[in-house]
């Protein structure tokens, strides 16, 4: 079971992810980062990427693809915010 970062560990875990293109979401406990690839194949094959890893964590993202854009939200909705799964979750998007 995952728990909301502490204030300390947040900013430091959420720093070098703010300065990679994520972002807070308005209103809501969550970050958000759009990628944008050459094409709707290199979009779809990140997110098929992304989406076994999601599955094998168990935590899965809220995201919306238009051809190669893809649009991620992540929180954690088991606790009501962001927790140490969303900032991993984040990192491993980032690298793949
Ligand atoms: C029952 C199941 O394990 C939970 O609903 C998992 C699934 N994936 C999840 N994904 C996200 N982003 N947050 C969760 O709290 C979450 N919980």
């Amino acid at each position: 079971m995952s728990e909301l970062l502490s204030d300390a560990a947040r900013d430091a875990v959420l720093e070098p992810l703010f300065a990679n293109g994520w972002a807070m979401v308005e209103g809501r406990d969550a970050i958000s980062k759009t990628y944008t690839f050459a094409n709707f194949v290199e979009a779809f094959g990140w997110m098929a990427k992304a989406a076994m890893w999601a599955e094998k964590w168990n935590h899965h993202p809220e995201w919306s693809n238009v051809y190669n854009r893809v649009e991620v939200v992540l929180t954690t909705h088991d606790v009501g915010g962001i927790s140490a799964l969303d900032a991993k979750l984040a990192r491993k998007m980032d690298g793949l």
